[in-house]
This record gives C-alpha cells, sequence and structure tokens, in this order.
C-alpha cells in the first residue's frame, strides 16, 4: 500500500529517507523552510546542500509551503534539529492531517526545557495526536540510507498499530524495520550517544588510539543506560540499534557529523571555529549542555557527559579533562 507523505525538514536526514519513502513507490512532499532550498530540490531533482549526488524520484515534490506540504497528506514525518522543532510544530500543527500517523527521525534534547522531542510533540500538538507519534532510532547515517546500503533502524511508539504502519511504510530490501513500545529508551538512546561520539572524536584527534575509543564506547554506553532507566527505559533498548548500535556507528564512523567535532577539538581548535565551518547540524553540542543538566536533575552520575560540558562549554583543555576522567574515585564496573 502507498501514501501521500509530507516530509517536514529537507536536510541530508529527510532528504534520504524522502528519497527512501519516494523509490519506493509513497508519493513524498519534502518540505523546507527556504523557498530557495525547495525551489533548487524541484529544479534540479537533488539537494546539493544536504545531501549531494544522489537523484530524487520524479514523484518526489519540494515546496517551502507548509500547509502545501501537509495538504493531502496521510502520513506525516519530521526531521528538523531538535532546537527548531518547536517552532516547525507550533506552525504545523493547525495543518496537521486528522489521523495521520507520525513519526520524528530527530535526535536530542531541548536546552530550555530538558525535554526529549515526545516532550516537545506533548506541548504542541493536541493531546489526542499523541499516541499517533513514534520516534525513529538506529544507526543510519544518511548517506549510507540514500546509497542503499542495508541498515536496520527502530521505531519506537506507545501504539503498536501507529509503529507497524511505519514499519510498513519504511521497509525495503535495503532497510529493516524493527518496533518497540520503549519511546524513551530510543530518545535518550539517540539523543545520548552523540554527546559520546564528540568525547570519542576528541580521543582520536588526541592521537589516542583503539583502547581509549573502546573505554568510551563501553562507558559511555554504561551512562547512558544509568540516565535512560532512571527514566523509565528498558535497559535493552540501550543494547540495541537504537543505543550501542547508533553509538557505534557514530563513534567509529567518519560520516558522523558529531565526532567530527570531537575530532577538531581534539587537535586544538576551538568549537566556535569549527561550528562556523559546519553547514550541518552536530545535536551533541547542544544535548551535553541539556543531559548534563538533566544528570544533575536526575542525580545520575555521568562523568564522560559532564568532561564534555567542561570542554565545550567551561573551556577546558581535552587532554585535562582526560586526566580528571581518568583519576577519577576508583568504583567497581557494575556500581
Ligand atoms: N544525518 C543523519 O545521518 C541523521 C540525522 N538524524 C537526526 O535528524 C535530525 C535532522 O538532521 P539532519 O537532517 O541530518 O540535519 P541537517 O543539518 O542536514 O539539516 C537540517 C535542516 O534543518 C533546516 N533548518 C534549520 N533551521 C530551521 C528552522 N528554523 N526551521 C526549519 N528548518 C530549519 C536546515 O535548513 C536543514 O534543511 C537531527 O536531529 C539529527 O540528529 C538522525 C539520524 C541520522
Ligand atoms: O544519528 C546519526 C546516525 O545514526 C547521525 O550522526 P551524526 O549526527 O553524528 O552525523
Amino acid at each position: 500500500m502507498t501514501h501521500t507523505i509530507a516530509v517536514l525538514g529537507a536536510g541530508a536526514w529527510g532528504t534520504a529517507l524522502a528519497k527512501a519513502l519516494s523509490d519506493k513507490g509513497h508519493q513524498v512532499h519534502l518540505w523546507s523552510w527556504q523557498k530557495p532550498h525547495a525551489d533548487a530540490i524541484q529544479r534540479d531533482r537533488t539537494n546539493q546542500d544536504f545531501l549531494p549526488g544522489f537523484e530524487l524520484a520524479p514523484t518526489l515534490r519540494a515546496t517551502s509551503d507548509l500547509p502545501d506540504a501537509l495538504g493531502g497528506a496521510d502520513m506525516v514525518l519530521t526531521a528538523v534539529p531538535t532546537h527548531v522543532l518547536r517552532e516547525v510544530l507550533g506552525k504545523a500543527a493547525p495543518h496537521l492531517p486528522e489521523s495521520a500517523p507520525i513519526l520524528s527521525v530527530s535526535k536530542g534534547i531541548e536546552i530550555s526545557t530538558l525535554k526529549v522531542v515526545s516532550g516537545i510533540f506533548e506541548d504542541c500538538v493536541p493531546k489526542e495526536t499523541l499516541d499517533r507519534v513514534a520516534y525513529l532510532g538506529g544507526p543510519s547515517f544518511a548517506k549510507e540510507v540514500a546509497a542503499g546500503m542495508p541498515t536496520a533502524v527502530v521505531v519506537a511508539c506507545t501504539s503498536h498499530d501507529v509503529a507497524c504502519r511505519w514499519q510498513e511504510a519504511l521497509a525495503t530490501d535495503r532497510l529493516r524495520v524493527y518496533t518497540t513500545d520503549d519511546v524513551i529508551g530510543i530518545e535518550l538512546g539517540g539523543a545520548l550517544k552523540n554527546v559520546i561520539a564528540i568525547a570519542a572524536g576528541v580521543s582520536d584527534g588526541l592521537g589516542f588510539g583503539h583502547n581509549s575509543r573502546a573505554a568510551l564506547i563501553t562507558r559511555g554506553l554504561a551512562e547512558m543506560t544509568r540516565l535512560a532507566t532512571k527514566m523509565g527505559a528498558h535497559p535493552l533498548t540501550l543494547a540495541g540499534l537504537g543505543g550501542m548500535g547508533d553509538l557505534v556507528l557514530t563513534c567509529t564512523g567518519d560520516l558522523s557529523r558529531n565526532r567530527t567535532v570531537g575530532l577538531e577539538l581534539g587537535k586544538g581548535r576551538k568549537l566556535d571555529d569549527i561550528l562556523a565551518g559546519m553547514t550541518q547540524v552536530a545535536e551533541g553540542v547542544r544535548t551535553t549542555k541539556a543531559a548534563y543538566a538533566l544528570a544533575q536533575r536526575e542525580g545520575c552520575e555521568m562523568p564522560i557527559t559532564d568532561a564534555m560540558y567542561r570542554i565545550l562549554y567551561e573551556g577546558q583543555s581535552p587532554l585535562e579533562a582526560t586526566v580528571e576522567l581518568m583519576t577519577r574515585r576508583k568504583r567497581a564496573e557494575r556500581d
């Protein structure tokens, strides 16, 4: 069965998913907030700014008019950076098609409220819409999905029916889609791994080796799991695609924007300079601030996140942060 799907957000991930959906036969309306960008996609049949090199199907229609993008859609996918989601949902809410399943693919935590994406949805859409909203997680670089490389993701939703509808809409022989009801687990896994990915990049940028990176991945997963389970997640979710899977991908894969930020920091560049040279979002930079505050609120020890906070927001040198991390109080592994 094919659908008309509005994809709100024409960055790398929104475009890769829009491409996957339209290649599968769905009618896709891809919304960019900037008219020249939408016009260029519509004219060139590619997204030169965020996902160059991939041809988009003739059935995909790009627009910068939000009501037009949502008009006639029976499914809606949101793919904008977390810090603009509230603004985009505010504008989209009056035009959301009744009873359409919604899928958010953002991975972050809002700094001003410490809310994950489901919390932002709670504030922005009518209550009766909420059980139609699903959340996507898992190791999935946009470029590899666009290139048709086998990828496995997870759709989390409180409604099994909605999760299955997205599973059905997205799945192909190159995109395997699992379902889960653990929304908070998938959301926190996807957001917190970005912080650890920056740390792994810092480690590599400092010239450290595989031992250091493996330690960061493993102890990163431990602190991600500590916070997520405290907030209601199932521990096995964090060991799955949306936790461990995405963590390994972004801590080791050179396509990761978060890991790239870390690499440059480790080499001694300043955060502002690094960000000024980037056109794409590295969610982990903002998420570090939010996760640091969230850990304090929840009384949860997150030493790698704390170290990243000191590097990103207090100007501590990566080397000094490393020494502090390595010499913190001695403890048992499973504490
Ligand atoms: N790129 C990837 O491989 C993956 C990304 N994600 C997540 O998806 C979300 C989106 O990421 P990407 O598409 O990669 O980001 P991106 O940096 O490639 O694109 C961001 C898009 O948001 C738009 N934008 C900026 N300000 C806006 C505003 N005020 N209103 C509306 N749109 C605005 C930009 O013009 C751009 O089209 C993030 O939360 C990211 O963590 C999740 C999985 C994979
Ligand atoms: O979340 C991602 C892949 O699953 C993308 O990671 P980056 O945002 O670090 O590129």
